[in-house]
């Protein structure tokens, strides 16, 4: 049993970290629909207190409830902590030690779980308390409960999506309108999507992240953030765009976590954050702003599409209710969430076994047999080669490539190597390529 007390025995009190641009929704939402949230958990949902940095800063907030001492909030007469401050520490200690007294936790903080999910998840199961955290990945939009209690009778094989709204509200900019990316990244940060530091989003960390929880739910393993293969945004120009649309392609910051079986019937993980080239028919091409969709695929269920608003206050306040209630209820009625299923603890695959594929942009001499030349590396790295696009400048030819499945290292070195030829004098663009044209 919790040592935890409520009120008059049935409230469950809360306290909310956090008051930005999520917690300020969360806040709203509890205020304004008390009364239909205290119908589905069974009890009244009380604000406790609420943490900011700064509580001079907020004078729309009941004073009496706020609070600079988050860590004091923590320990007082609270039943459930909601924490949307983010990062690691000293969030980290503070929710442990909310755990460790029983109190449940609901978070949105993806970057803390990609790195202390078990631990935390440990302290929860040791005291009985609940962990939820919904939107922690893909905001609004319920995954994480799909994958771990809705799939938890199939054998996922795949997870792949878009799970960056700033990321791809930049590159949907990008394809669409040609836009400035350092402008296009300032209006994310308004609208409320990008992190508190921005290069979380653009550099791939905040995916990376995501990408370790999804593999972590998914295969029943431990993945963490720096078991991810990762890169950003930034070194996506409007060539390669312009590239992929001249194939009938845009590109697209994917988060791909699949189950991998070796020969011998050995199974690993394989989590990696990358842009993509996919085909404008693909329908996570049809994905714009800060909208995430996610393909979920299962042995038994086959394919699953899960598709919404992955960043903003509101969007994220959704999911966060949606788990305090599930906790409240839990507390009311006695019961708990599920607990972390990691009893298959697959490993991770290093990255540069990884199969995949390239497209490969490169500006080259305008002479006989050098499409013959760079054919000849690809084939020396055993790497195939599906379709060949050549197009004459006026001393130079733009040659693009896009290559059959090999694996990355075999990739990696082909284009090391094409780097280094005397006539080939750039490579323009390279880039993963996911789909059937
Ligand atoms: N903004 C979004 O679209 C989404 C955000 N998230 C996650 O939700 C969490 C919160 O994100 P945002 O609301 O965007 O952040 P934010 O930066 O707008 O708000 C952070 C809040 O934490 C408070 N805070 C910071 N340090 C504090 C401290 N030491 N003590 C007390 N309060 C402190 C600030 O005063 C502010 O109220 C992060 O973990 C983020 O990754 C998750 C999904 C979507
Ligand atoms: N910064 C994140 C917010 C949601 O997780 C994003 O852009 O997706
Ligand atoms: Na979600």
């Amino acid at each position: 049993m919790s040592e935890v007390s409520t009120v008059d025995g049935r409230t469950v009190r809360v306290a909310l970290l956090g008051c930005g641009t999520v917690g300020r929704e969360v806040a709203r939402l509890l205020t304004e629909q008390a009364d239909e949230l205290a119908a589905r958990a069974g009890a009244p949902v009380e604000l406790a207190g609420i943490a900011v940095r700064r509580p001079d800063k907020h004078p729309e907030l009941p004073r009496h409830l706020l609070t600079a001492d988050a860590g004091a909030l923590v320990e007082s007469d609270v039943d459930v902590v909601v924490e949307l401050i983010g990062g690691i520490e000293p969030v980290r200690g503070w929710l442990l030690s909310a755990l460790r007294k029983g109190k449940s936790v609901v978070t949105a903080n993806k970057a803390l779980l990609a790195e202390y999910s078990a631990e935390l998840s440990e302290a929860a199961d040791a005291a009985g308390a609940d962990l939820y955290f919904e939107a922690a990945v893909a905001g609004a939009i319920p995954l994480l409960r799909p994958l771990r209690e809705s799939l938890a009778g199939d054998r996922i094989t795949k997870v792949m999506g878009i799970v960056n709204g700033t990321t791809n509200y930049i590159l949907s900019a990008m394809d669409s309108t040609g836009a400035n990316y350092a402008e296009t990244l300032e209006e994310a940060s308004r609208l409320g999507y990008a992190e508190a530091d921005p290069t979380a989003d653009v550099d791939g960390y905040d995916a990376a992240s995501k990408a370790a929880i999804l593999a972590s739910l998914a295969f029943h393993s431990r993945v963490t953030a720096s078991d991810v293969h990762r890169e950003g945004i930034a070194g996506v120009s409007s060539f390669d765009i312009a590239a992929a649309k001249a194939l009938g392609r845009t590109v697209k910051l994917l988060a791909i976590c699949e189950r991998v079986t070796a020969d011998d019937g050995t199974e690993s993980v394989s989590a990696r954050v990358h842009p993509v080239m996919i085909p404008r028919s693909h329908p996570l091409a049809a994905v714009g702003g800060a909208f995430n969709a996610v393909f979920v695929e299962a042995d038994a269920a086959g394919e699953l599409m899960f598709y919404g608003q992955g960043a903003g206050g509101a969007p994220t306040a959704s999911a966060v209710l949606g788990d305090l209630v599930a906790v409240a209820r839990n507390r009311v009625l006695g019961g708990r969430g599920p607990r972390e299923s990691a009893h298959a603890a697959l490993p991770v695959r290093p990255h540069l076994q990884t199969p995949t594929r390239y497209h490969i942009s490169l500006d080259v001499a305008d002479r006989p047999g050098v499409l013959a030349q760079v054919a000849h590396v690809f084939a020396a790295h055993e790497v195939s080669i599906a379709a060949v696009r050549q197009r004459d400048r006026t001393s130079t030819a733009s040659l693009v490539i896009v290559t059959h499945l090999a694996p990355e290292a075999a990739l990696e070195a082909t284009v090391e190597e094409i780097g280094k030829m005397d006539v080939v004098h750039e490579v323009v663009s390279v880039m993963r390529v996911e789909g059937e044209d």
